[in-house]
């Protein structure tokens, strides 16, 4: 899919940070501390492809293969490291690897033995998920695990993962034939916390208009269109439900607001522009059921406003024509919505 990230950090300089942890790029630096940890047998017996004694040569290989595969944009190594009497201190390391043109990846993980039982794997590796499915072109994330490995299926399944089957796979260092694992999978919805609120105008509508069972959840958005035909799209960012989908500006409406209150609040609070109400005209709606609400979404064009729109909530912003759009993964509600608007434009 060609959708460049021109305007974001480039994902090769991405750096992670959690309570405790901090994610970055493996670099040279890390060959003596990473030989270190990982040239052990309790180690090295969980991981599929490395092999026991880990020779340091081997270790060197890893990292400058790693610097080349992030500039290529085909997988994150992560070193993970924790502060120790002031100083970073490496204590594992987390791999994502994207399967060409599949928008499906695999994780892989480990953490140095004095550093167990700390929560570091779970910790870690959930960063690295949530950064990934909200920054790269990506629905899935898979996992295999041995099936000797109870404590990294735990880390797995807090994390969100799923068990999906089961196989046999080799592992270098445990020598020829192959031996049980687990499969795991995570998508968005894995991890996304439910939007769970809806408006007093929502509730009173949900009996008569969702099916049954689901609050009816009330959203108005907007089709910017520039002078060009192009339409303004937004990213969901990180953090929220469905991050890394692409929608179009808005939001749900406040309780005693109109739909076109709402999206003209909204527009200046995600985009810092500001659009008069007779510049809103009715297009099409949305009506769909996500898992644990109902939406329903008026869509209006616009084609006059004032400021420029900035992103203002960390959400990624592009101006496409509508044969672009096309190629982004727009959110599920929107994209009956999109050949309707590719007409009109
Ligand atoms: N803005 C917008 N929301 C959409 C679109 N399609 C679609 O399914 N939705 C859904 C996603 C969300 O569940 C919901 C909008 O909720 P939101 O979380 O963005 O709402 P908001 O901007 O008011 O943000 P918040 O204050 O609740 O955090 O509508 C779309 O094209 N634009
Ligand atoms: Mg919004």
């Amino acid at each position: 899919m060609a959708v460049t990230e021109a305007d974001a950090p480039p994902a090769s300089e991405v750096r992670l940070t959690t309570e405790r942890l901090t994610l970055r790029a493996v670099t040279p630096d890390d060959a003596e501390q990473l030989h270190r940890l990982l040239n052990d047998w309790e180690v090295c017996r969980m991981l599929q492809a490395v092999p026991f004694p880990y020779p340091r040569l081997i270790a060197d290989q890893f990292i400058a293969d790693s610097v080349s595969q992030r500039l290529d944009g085909r997988a994150y190594h992560f070193a993970v490291t924790g502060q120790e009497d002031g100083r970073e201190k490496l204590v594992g390391a987390v791999g994502l690897t994207l399967l060409p043109g599949q928008r499906r990846a695999t994780i892989g993980y480990w953490v140095g033995r004095r550093f167990w039982g700390h929560g570091v794997a779970r910790e870690a590796t959930g960063r690295v998920l949530r950064w990934a499915l909200a920054n790269l072109d990506l629905d899935s994330v898979e996992a295999t695990v041995a099936i000797d490995n109870p404590a990294s299926t735990a880390v797995l399944r807090a994390i969100g993962f799923r068990e999906i089957g089961r196989g046999a796979e080799t592992f270098l260092s445990r020598g020829n034939g192959s031996h049980s694992v687990l499969r795991f999978e995570a998508a968005r919805a894995d991890l996304a916390p439910a939007p769970t609120q809806s408006t007093p105008v929502a509730d009173s509508l949900a009996a008569a208009a969702a099916p049954p069972g689901l609050p009816l959840v009330l959203v108005a958005a907007c089709v910017l269109i520039d002078g060009q035909g192009r339409v303004l799209i937004a990213r969901r960012p990180e953090g929220r439900a469905m991050a890394g989908l692409w929608e179009f500006p808005g939001g749900k409406l406040e309780p005693g607001e109109s739909p076109e209150e709402a999206l003209i609040r909204e527009l200046r609070e995600e985009l810092g522009v500001d659009v008069a109400r007779s510049c809103l005209a009715p297009f099409v709606f949305a009506s769909h059921s996500y898992p644990k609400f109902h939406l329903l979404m008026p869509l209006f064009l616009c084609r006059r406003w004032q400021g420029h729109p900035v992103a203002r909530e960390g959400q990624l912003l592009r101006w496409v024509t509508p044969d672009e759009m096309m190629d982004y993964q727009m959110l599920p509600a929107d994209k009956p919505l999109l050949p309707l608007l590719r007409d009109l434009l």
